[in-house]
């Protein structure tokens, strides 16, 4: 079931190897995609692609945003000499020229368009171009930060002229601020474009105003363009998944797009002189996974910037490895947003609020001084006196481990079915000649006084699921249980009784919860129902109370981002329990959402209990725990009033406790 990511590899440029006076870039080297491909190859990922075969761009293509006049003065740099190089140069800001450059800006925007056509076509789920010169600084007549052609926003284009596709997300995770995009889609609302940046309040290059998050987009693409500032170096993990779980996110599956395009820059990544972040190389795992439940998994990498050479190959190697499916490491040590991420979040919150029903219950500007509002107040400060405001001091040398090794076991998922109930393809059943033995007695003793034997047998092949995720022999599971309340019981009794265990247990629809299972603080349950249980919440029992119960997709959905995502990355579980009450009333496709959503945890240890009378749900759920993507919910209405309500009165209860779910920034200085 892997899906073929392919990738491409751009024959390099020999960069500045002219004389010395040449300005040849020190950071955007041939080395990157040498590097990044060798540890492709070293990690066994290029054996599990397709290389799809690289092409120029032509003329029309490479016009689809940029000018002919821009265009005819690129096509005459092969023939110039270094001098008129550096002259022509001068023109643009901080870009550098080669007279084979032409040539690699041609195969860069062609690789794109081939990869975009690979997954548009449907050979291919998804994948990854690995390319140089990056694109997402250059604009419509000018060449910029090392870019010459604008790849993804031609891409963009070339997906709607050529494939008609309504709407595309762009998602640009470099840590620097693609204008040029922002530009070339501002007034578009097919186009939502989504970037976060180093600021540091215009501080930081290339010192835009227009990088600001007051910068929505304009007339009909009002709305269709976010910035995120980041207005302080050292960001983590956690500020990148906050950011992810309360903007984009919910904004994105409010947009429904057709097609996701990743601007992949991973100078974002700790280790990198530019960035200066700490946000490790497996935060992209799992940046890409939680993208690719949206427009059915067709998801378009594309490389930008990223300079540290180890950061750069490991953050690649994550990326390739979640486009192929693999289970997503554990990120540990989530210490939650800092202050200032807390200030960029309320703002973009804030500024989008008119524009995202999602948003709608967003607090307002925050009453003290956060953004450029220094700068602006002081009139807008020329260029280079902001120039000169770049930090001085040489960032000190930053050491992370090594990600994680991601094992994928032998079977993905097996199923415990009751006998007249068919296996779906490729999931593996449980034999009933599993041995009972080892749990039989104290299945009998511990749980099921009185439940007839087929209850002892099914429950204890639920058990030896558990088992058999916790040596990794099986990714996840699905059981058919006579009584899902009672299994699930059982289950997080028999998990819990297990020393550095942790379950994530997330009930759909109306059902007790036994208190005591909630009292030891190893599990952590989310009920989304339309019972109000409100009252009885606590730390680890957290009932979701829709106003029409599960059938709301807008308030399930707002519940899944904003509460649900947040405290499962917090929890850290080492299992995941997904139970389908009976009559919950969930649609199919939200409950695969929530399904495929889940996966971001435990390395993708889910067990699912359905009843009896869900038999039809077998097969749907199946399909997302075998790897396949989730069918989109649809652009989402808003959600009722009462529903925002309660989420948001249970994140303000819970914040203290789970601080991934705060969004806005403390009044207190
Ligand atoms: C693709 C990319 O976004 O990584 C390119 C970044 C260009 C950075 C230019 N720095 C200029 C600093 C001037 N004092
Ligand atoms: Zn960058």
């Amino acid at each position: 079931q892997t899906s073929d990511a392919p990738f491409f590899m751009i024959p390099t440029a020999p960069e500045g190897g002219a004389n010395n006076n040449s300005p040849a870039c020190k950071i955007e080297v041939p080395e990157r995609l040498t590097v990044s491909h060798g540890a492709l190859v070293r990690n066994g990922l290029t054996d599990r692609c397709i290389c799809l075969p690289v092409r120029e761009a032509v003329d029309a293509e490479i016009l689809l945003v940029h000018s002919e006049e821009y265009l005819e003065a690129v096509k005459q740099t092969p023939h110039m000499t270094l001098e008129d190089l550096k002259e022509f140069t001068l023109q643009y800001g901080d870009v550098y020229f080669h007279p084979n450059i032409y040539h690699c800006a041609k195969l860069a925007v062609g690789s794109a368009l081939q990869l975009v056509d690979s997954v548009l076509m449907g050979k291919v789920k998804n994948g990854m171009a690995l390319v140089r010169p990056p694109g997402h600084h250059s604009m419509r007549s000018a060449a910029n930060g090392f870019c010459v052609f604008n790849n993804v926003a031609i891409a963009a284009q070339y997906a709607k002229q050529k494939y008609g596709v309504k709407r595309i997300l762009i998602v640009d995770w470099d840590i620097h601020h693609g204008q040029g995009v922002q530009y070339c889609f501002e007034d578009d609302p097919s186009v939502l474009y989504f970037s976060w940046h180093r600021y540091e309040h215009q501080k930081f290059w290339p010192n835009l105003k227009d990088s600001d998050y007051d910068i929505v987009g304009k007339g009909e693409g009002a709305g269709f363009n976010i910035n995120v500032p980041w207005n302080k170096v050292g960001m983590e993990n956690s500020d990148y998944l906050s950011v992810f779980c309360h903007v984009l996110l919910p904004i994105a599956y409010e947009f429904c797009p057709d097609l996701v395009l990743v601007c992949a820059g991973f100078d974002s990544a700790i280790g990198d002189l530019e960035g200066e972040m700490c946000a490790t190389p497996d935060i992209f795992a799992h940046l890409t996974y939680l993208l690719m439940n949206l427009a059915e998994g067709k998801l378009c990498a594309v490389l930008e910037g990223g300079y540290n050479l180890t950061s750069l190959a490991q953050s690649v190697c994550q990326t390739v490895q979640t486009l192929l499916g693999d289970p997503l490491p554990p990120l540990t040590n989530l210490t939650g947003p800092c202050r200032s991420t807390l200030e960029s979040l309320q703002c973009v919150r804030a500024a989008h609020r008119q524009h995202w029903s999602c948003l709608r219950h967003a607090v307002d500007l925050p009453t003290f001084e956060i953004s450029t509002i220094r700068i602006k107040s002081s009139g807008e400060e020329n260029k280079d006196e902001a120039e000169v405001w770049e930090e001085q001091k040489s960032p000190e040398e930053k050491i992370w481990p090594e990600p994680p090794k991601r094992v994928s076991p032998r079977v993905c998922s097996a199923v415990v079915l009751p006998d007249g109930v068919v296996c779906p393809d490729a999931c593996e059943r449980l034999s009933s000649s599993e041995d009972l033995g080892p749990h039989l007695l104290t299945l009998k003793k511990d749980f099921l006084k009185d439940a007839d034997d087929s209850a002892v047998t099914a429950l204890s092949r639920v058990f030896s699921l558990i088992d058999k995720m916790k040596n990794n022999e099986i990714r996840n599971g699905l059981a058919l249980v006579g009584d899902a309340a009672m299994t699930m019981t059982c289950v997080v009794q028999h998990v819990a009784a297990e020393v550095d265990s942790r379950v994530f247990l997330v009930c759909v629809g109306n059902g007790n919860i036994p208190g005591h299972i909630i009292e030891d603080g190893k599990t952590l349950v989310v009920q989304i129902s339309g019972e109000d249980t409100e009252e009885q919440g606590s730390k680890y029992y957290v009932p979701v109370c829709l106003k029409k119960g599960c059938t709301d997709t807008s308030g399930f959905a707002q519940a899944m981002f904003s509460l649900l995502l947040p405290l499962g990355y917090q929890h850290n579980p080492s299992l995941v329990l997904l139970v389908r009450m009976p009559g919950s009333g969930v649609c199919d496709i939200m409950w695969q959402q929530l399904t495929a959503l889940l996966q971001s945890f435990a390395q993708g240890h889910t067990l699912v209990l359905l009843q009896e009378d869900d038999k039809a749900c077998v097969g749907p759920t199946a399909s997302i725990l075998l790897g396949n993507p989730a069918p989109p919910l649809g652009q989402l209405p808003a959600s009722l009033k009462e529903d925002a309500e309660a989420v948001e009165r249970l994140r303000s209860r819970l914040q203290a406790d789970w601080n991934l779910l705060l969004a806005t920034a403390p009044e207190n200085g």
